[in-house]
């Protein structure tokens, strides 16, 4: 298979990159963007010396065509176009969030400007998600908070076991933010401090995390989403919590955990009493996850670590890819994080 990566100087360009590399199955067509077009990629992705030597080409459907799968790395807002002028012949994966939105209102809300129609959401935990991602020739990435929320809170509520009122308060890595040049990113305002950003429901991942669960648990979900920023390049720890259904007790919501969890190949609940941290997926295409119950407060709470990069971005794409094109759902794609 050929695979084409628009948006290839970025960070999730580069994260695509690494991964298919290690894919026994891709090989790696044609890479573009935008002002870097006409520069080698060794500029950009140092950590990639078997393609250093690559040009970089302008992002155009005529670049782009030709090739079996095409990822879309780009910003908000530059996918659809593009992908509308590639035919069904090519699968085309949207990183961005141009189509992961089923609600037009929504996507004006939040995003403003025309919406592009909602693809197959590449999450393949979610109940029922692995058969519509079969065959599959458009794939939306989901953002990286939706995944970690959505890999945390589908199991307590495919199960019943929580109430529609969930509150997330989630730490990020800065790559989250892509790699141009942003105030509250700079090394001096970023090192040795956490920042929260996007208060008051605001933030754009809140209706595609309200969107997921609210199909998980067949009613309305409401979200309270705070996102933070924490001084690491990678990873994303997100603390997730919804009152309790009647009756649950900590030994039918692990029991639940646990078998709907037990067949996926990249999502693990951590032993009792070990609580996730970012180290333990970095790099991989895992999540991390811990459940517990407040028996307190009455809340089901779930905390989950992923890579921003990995599972949040460029893996979660390619497994899903992998199921589009009937391949087996782990090919090339890191199970082990980097310790410690
Ligand atoms: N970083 C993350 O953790 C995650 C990112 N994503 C999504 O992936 C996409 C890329 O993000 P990320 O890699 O972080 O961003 P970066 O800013 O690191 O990279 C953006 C890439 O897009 C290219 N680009 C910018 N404008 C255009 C344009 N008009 N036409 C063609 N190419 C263009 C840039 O090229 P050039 O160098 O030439 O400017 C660069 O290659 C975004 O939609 C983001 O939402 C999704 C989940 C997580
Ligand atoms: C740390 C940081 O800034 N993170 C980004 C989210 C990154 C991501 O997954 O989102 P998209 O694909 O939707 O851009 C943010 O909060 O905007």
């Amino acid at each position: 298979m050929r695979a084409a990566i628009a948006g290839a100087s970025g960070y999730a360009g580069g994260e695509l990159l690494r991964i298919l590399l290690g894919h026994p199955e891709f090989e790696i067509g044609a890479l573009t963007a935008a002002s870097s077009a006409g520069s080698r990629l060794g500029a950009h992705q140092p950590h990639l010396p078997q393609l250093a030597d690559r040009v970089i080409e302008d992002t155009s459907a005529e670049t782009l065509a030709g090739h079996d799968v095409v990822f879309l790395a780009l910003p908000h807002g530059h996918s659809a176009a593009v992908a509308a002028q590639l035919g069904d012949e090519t699968v085309v994966v949207d990183c961005g969030a141009d189509h992961r939105l089923t609600d037009p209102a929504a996507w004006q809300e939040f995003y403003g400007g025309e919406h592009a129609g909602s693809w197959p959401y590449g999450l393949p935990e979610l109940p029922g998600q692995r058969q519509i991602l079969t065959s599959a020739t458009r794939i939306a990435v989901p953002g990286c908070y939706p995944t970690s929320v959505l890999l945390a809170l589908s199991p307590a509520f495919a199960a019943g076991l929580a109430e529609p009122d969930v509150v997330v308060v989630a730490a990020s890595g800065t790559s989250g933010a892509g790699k141009s040049l942003k105030p509250n990113l700079l090394g001096s305002e970023v090192m040795g401090s956490v920042s929260a950003y996007g208060v008051g429901g605001v933030h754009r991942h809140t209706p595609e995390m309200e969107q997921g669960l609210s199909a998980v648990a067949g009613t309305p979900v409401r979200v309270s989403f705070t996102p933070t920023l924490a001084p690491m390049s990678r990873g994303i720890l997100a603390t997730c919590s919804a009152p309790a259904a009647r009756g649950v007790t900590k030994e039918s919501l692990r029991t639940a955990y646990e078998v709907a969890l037990k067949e996926e190949p990249f999502v693990k609940l951590l032993p009792e009493g070990v609580w996730p941290a970012t180290s333990m997926t970095y790099g991989a295409n895992t999540a991390a996850l811990q459940v517990t119950l407040d028996e307190r407060a009455g809340r089901v709470v779930a905390v989950i670590a992923i890579d921003n990069l990995t599972k949040g971005t460029a893996g979660g794409a390619v497994q899903s890819v992998n199921i589009a094109l009937g391949l087996p759902e782990e090919l090339g794609l890191p199970l082990t994080g980097v310790a410690p």
